[in-house]
């Protein structure tokens, strides 16, 4: 099946699957069954076997899926399976933090390259990392191929730095600025909201008044 006809739910979980299924591998199991998934992930087992049905019948009935050849199947799908070097613009306190975590990811998917318009952070190390000026941004990305970039400009800025990365040829915007992007629809925008997740848990908060369930919504 070819990967964009798959509904982006199934696409928002894939990587959920994978990073468990890695966990299994590095505790050396080499089998698992939808029902484990299910139990760990809090998701039912049948739409896990119809999510991995998509891709072809991997499940062995009784023993359950191979974790190894269910892992190459998903890094496959995700196009994991390549390198996939990502550009942060931003080095701000966001953008900090984002491309130290990345230092350490063992990952085919990693930040490779940071800009910042503001001359003082030019120059900047990041561990491996320098920061580079918003001048050098085109010619990098096409050196390296880039496809994906991450936002991490205050709000009245992202819409100027996502123009520039559509016009350098990213496909694909990792959005933290609480501003709605307006891009050409042949680019992929996901808006990463800390504030908003964390107001909307606010709702939650047991206060003595009435419990709020998921039915609900
Ligand atoms: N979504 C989230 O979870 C979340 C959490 C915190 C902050 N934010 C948002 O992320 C953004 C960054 O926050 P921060 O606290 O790191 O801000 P910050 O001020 O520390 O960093 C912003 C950086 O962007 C640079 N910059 C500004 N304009 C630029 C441009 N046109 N081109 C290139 N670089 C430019 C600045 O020089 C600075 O280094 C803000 O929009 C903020 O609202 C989002």
């Amino acid at each position: 099946m070819k990967s964009d006809k798959i509904s982006e739910a199934v696409v928002r979980r894939l990587p959920v699957y994978l990073r468990f299924l890695n966990d299994l591998q590095k505790r050396e199991i080499a089998t698992v069954s939808s029902q484990e998934l299910g139990q760990k992930l809090d998701l039912n087992p049948a739409q896990i076997r119809k999510d991995l049905a998509y891709f072809g019948d991997f499940g062995r009935k009784g023993i359950g899926y191979d974790v190894s050849y269910l892992i190459e199947k998903i890094r496959h799908i995700l196009k994991l399976d390549q390198q996939i070097n990502v550009a942060l613009v931003g080095a701000g306190n966001l953008g900090h933090a984002l491309s130290n975590y990345n230092a350490y990811l063992k990952d085919t998917m990693k930040i490779t390259a940071v800009f910042d318009s503001y001359a003082p952070k030019v120059g900047q190390k990041i561990n491996s990392l320098t920061v580079q000026p918003m001048e050098e941004l085109g010619q990098t990305i096409r050196e390296q191929g880039i496809r994906i970039g991450i936002i991490t400009v205050p709000d009245s800025e992202a819409q100027n730095v996502a123009d520039i990365l559509v016009e350098s040829g990213i496909e694909a915007i990792l959005n933290f600025a609480p501003v709605i992007l307006k891009t050409p629809p042949t680019i992929r925008i996901h808006a990463a909201d800390f504030t908003t997740d964390l107001q909307s848990l606010a709702y939650y908060l047991h206060d003595g008044k009435e419990e709020h369930t998921d039915e609900q919504q």
